[in-house]
């Protein structure tokens, strides 16, 4: 379970994680939304340990993640960043062996190649094996660092805006492959998404932020309401029934 217990994160004057207390890892995926600007990343910083809270506690499995070694939190937590400075001089192989350093320490076992292959094949990454980043398009690049947190083969996913540069067909395979993670490999997944109807769809959960608090907390039917997404981002949007599935339209 990751908790956070009256967490607050200031930058100078500004509050961008208000009082927050919220737990995650009951469901299998947990969607995060919420405006720009809401506190989502810092809220996964905090967690990841890269931001300091100013006040409350952050625990992973009942241990505050302050007083948590690197590595031992790196191999139950994993967390895509949205701002992954990692030498373009870096092939998408050696990517995804980089995901396995908490456990192999640079030591690959069989079993740490396993989960190297394992990676590269779920990410269908397997043609870009050898090209360095920079020669990748921006989701082909955005897929191998994905398939690095899954190599990483934690209990928990925190997953920063993971559609990012993704076209159709790959945003919806990253969301099949999110469930796959929570449903057959039992693992926790947090993703921040900004297309409702992405959370609506493949999420459990929907935790939904506004002005560095938590503003609604529910299934994704009880979210998926006009009234509810009109006080989450100050903007109207219609739901439409649509197969027996809420439908959000928001394109103007
Ligand atoms: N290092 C920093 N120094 C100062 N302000 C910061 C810093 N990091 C974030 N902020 C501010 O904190 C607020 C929350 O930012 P955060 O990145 O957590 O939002 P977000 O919900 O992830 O937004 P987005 O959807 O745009 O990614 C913003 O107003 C941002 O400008």
């Amino acid at each position: 379970m990751i908790a956070l217990e009256n967490v607050t994160k200031r930058y100078g004057a500004q509050t961008v994680v208000d009082d927050v207390s919220v737990r995650f890892g009951e469901e299998g995926v947990t969607a995060l939304i919420g405006p720009n600007g809401a506190g989502k990343s810092t809220l996964f910083g905090l967690v990841g340990r890269l931001v300091r809270p100013d006040a409350g506690r952050v625990t992973v499995d009942g241990t505050d993640v302050e007083r948590t070694p690197s590595n031992e939190l790196a191999k139950v937590l994993a967390v895509l960043r949205q701002d992954n400075h990692v030498a373009a001089r870096l092939t998408v192989h050696d990517l995804v062996e980089f995901g396995r350093f908490p456990h192999s320490r640079g030591r690959l076992t069989v079993h740490d190649r396993e989960h190297i292959e394992r990676a590269i094949t779920y990410l269908d990454l397997e043609a870009y094996r050898n090209r360095f980043l920079d020669e990748l398009s921006g989701g082909q690049r955005q897929r191998a660092f994905i398939a690095m947190v899954l190599a990483q083969d934690t209990e928990y996913v925190l997953l920063d805006e993971p559609l990012n540069n993704l076209d159709l067909r790959h945003m919806t395979e990253i969301m099949r492959l999110v469930r796959t993670m929570a449903d057959e490999l039992g693992k926790r997944v947090v993703t921040v998404l900004h297309d409702i109807n992405f959370a609506a769809t493949w999420s459990d959960r929907i935790v939904a932020m506004r002005d560095g608090r938590v503003v609604a907390d529910a299934s994704a039917r009880e979210i998926m309401r006009p009234e509810v997404l009109a006080a989450v981002y100050d903007t109207t949007v219609d739901v439409r029934e649509i197969d027996g599935r809420p439908v959000a339209l928001y394109y103007g």
